[in-house]
């Protein structure tokens, strides 16, 4: 079964809001909502993958951010460890930059169900704070 490390950003402005995106036609999970990022290559730390994620997605460059959460999840097809960040300071205005539909949503306000099942615990997180 593949492996794959995945550096993810949550990218969150001074109201609270946080920035995400929809996975679009065939990728794997489509139809979700998710937080921009990627996989992390063999030669990058978790940081570096997500800074290059971050500006592939949506043209930010990530000045601050923090580790919140990291987790180990089974997929039928593949196993992740996924690396939340939240993503304090930034320049430039996010954007879907692949061309991928785009929202900001209230920190409190975002879905568990709209998201893939292992961002559950870091949405109720975010939910409650
Ligand atoms: N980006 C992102 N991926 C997530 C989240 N939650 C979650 O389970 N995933 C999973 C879905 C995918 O299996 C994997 C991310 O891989 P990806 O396909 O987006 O990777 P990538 O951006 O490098 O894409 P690609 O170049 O291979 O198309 O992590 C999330 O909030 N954001
Ligand atoms: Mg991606």
């Amino acid at each position: 079964m593949k492996h794959l490390h995945i550096a993810v950003g949550i990218i969150r402005n001074d109201e609270g809001e946080i920035f995400i995106t929809q996975r679009g036609g065939d990728s794997h999970l489509s139809g979700l909502w998710e937080f921009p990022g990627g996989k992390i290559e063999v030669n990058e730390s978790p940081v570096q993958g997500l800074q290059r994620e971050l500006l592939e997605e949506t043209g930010i460059e990530v000045l601050d951010s923090e580790l919140l959460y990291q987790l180990d999840h089974r997929f039928s097809d593949r196993i992740v460890t996924l690396y939340f960040y939240l993503v304090k300071r930034w320049n430039k205005m996010p954007y879907g930059r692949e061309g991928q539909p785009m929202r900001w949503v209230h920190q409190h306000q975002l879905k568990a169900e709209e998201f893939p099942e292992p961002n559950k615990p870091v949405i109720e997180q975010l939910n409650k704070a």
